[in-house]
C-alpha cells in the first residue's frame, strides 16, 4: 500500500497542503481532481520526488519522510516531457534509461517506439519532434521501466486516438501487476474510464471521493 499522512507544503506563503492524508492499494489508478492552481501537478512533483517537503509515508512497506529512498521505484510522466531538443530520440532514450540504470529494459522502450509508430523517428533530433512525438518517446521510456508507482500529469492529453488506446493498454496492464497509478486529468471521459478512485483537493486537503 501506499499511504501518506501529515502532507504540509506551501510555496512562500502559499499554503497548498495542510495535514494532508493520501491512501491507495496495489493496482488502484487514482485521479486527483480539483480546480485550477489547488495542487494537482505540486502533489504529483511531491511525489516525483521533485519538490521536497517532510510527510509520514508507508511506501510498500518502506516507512520514510519523503521519497529519496524509493526514488528508483517511481516512474514520472510530466505534461510537458523531459528531453533535450538536440538529441536524437534514441540518444534520448540511451540518457534516460541509463539515469534510472535501466539500460535492461531498452529493447522494451523501442519496441513500445514501434507500437507508438515512432521508430523511423528515433534518428531525428527531438527539435524536429511534434508535441505529441515528444510524449509519445517520453511515455515509451516511463511506461517500460519497473516500478511500483507511475505519475501521470495529464498523460493522454496529446496524444492521438490510437496512441491513447495503446498507452491505457498499458496502463491497465501495470495496474493489474499491482503498480500503483497516480494522475490528474481534465478530460472527464479520461478519469471516468482509467480511475478506480478519485480524490479531490478542497481546503488543503485530498478528500476521498465516493462515488467513482
Ligand atoms: N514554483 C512555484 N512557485 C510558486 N507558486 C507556484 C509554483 N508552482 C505552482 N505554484 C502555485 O501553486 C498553486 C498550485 O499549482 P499546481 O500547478 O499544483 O495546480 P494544479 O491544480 O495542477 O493546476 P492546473 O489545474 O491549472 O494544472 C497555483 O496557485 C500555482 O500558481
Amino acid at each position: 500500500m501506499l499511504e501518506i499522512t501529515d502532507l504540509n507544503f506551501s510555496y512562500g506563503d502559499k499554503l497548498i497542503f495542510r495535514n494532508a492524508s493520501f491512501y491507495a492499494q496495489r493496482g488502484d489508478r487514482v485521479c486527483i481532481l480539483g480546480e485550477n492552481g489547488s495542487g494537482k501537478t505540486t502533489f504529483l512533483r511531491i511525489l516525483a520526488g521533485i519538490l521536497f517537503c517532510e510527510m509520514k509515508m508507508n511506501f510498500f512497506g518502506v516507512y520514510d519522510t519523503n521519497v529519496r529512498s524509493v526514488i528508483q521505484r517511481i516512474g514520472f510522466i510530466p505534461d510537458k516531457p523531459y528531453l533535450y531538443d538536440y538529441l536524437t530520440g534514441k540518444e534520448n532514450i540511451e540518457l534516460i534509461m541509463n539515469i534510472f540504470g535501466e539500460s535492461k529494459v531498452k529493447s522494451k522502450v523501442e519496441s513500445l517506439c514501434k507500437e507508438f509508430e515512432l521508430h523511423e523517428a528515433l534518428d531525428n533530433y527531438v527539435k524536429d519532434y511534434s508535441l505529441g512525438m515528444k510524449h509519445k518517446l517520453y511515455m515509451a521510456c516511463i511506461l517500460s521501466r519497473e516500478v511500483d508507482l507511475l505519475l501521470l500529469d495529464e498523460p493522454l492529453s496529446a496524444l492521438d486516438e490510437k496512441a491513447q488506446k495503446i498507452a491505457l493498454e498499458k496502463l491497465f496492464d501495470f495496474s493489474k501487476r499491482g503498480g500503483v497509478i497516480i494522475f490528474t486529468t481534465h478530460i472527464e471521459s479520461v478519469s471516468n474510464c482509467l480511475a478506480t478512485k478519485k480524490y479531490i483537493i478542497h481546503d488543503y486537503q485530498l478528500k476521498l471521493l465516493n462515488n467513482a
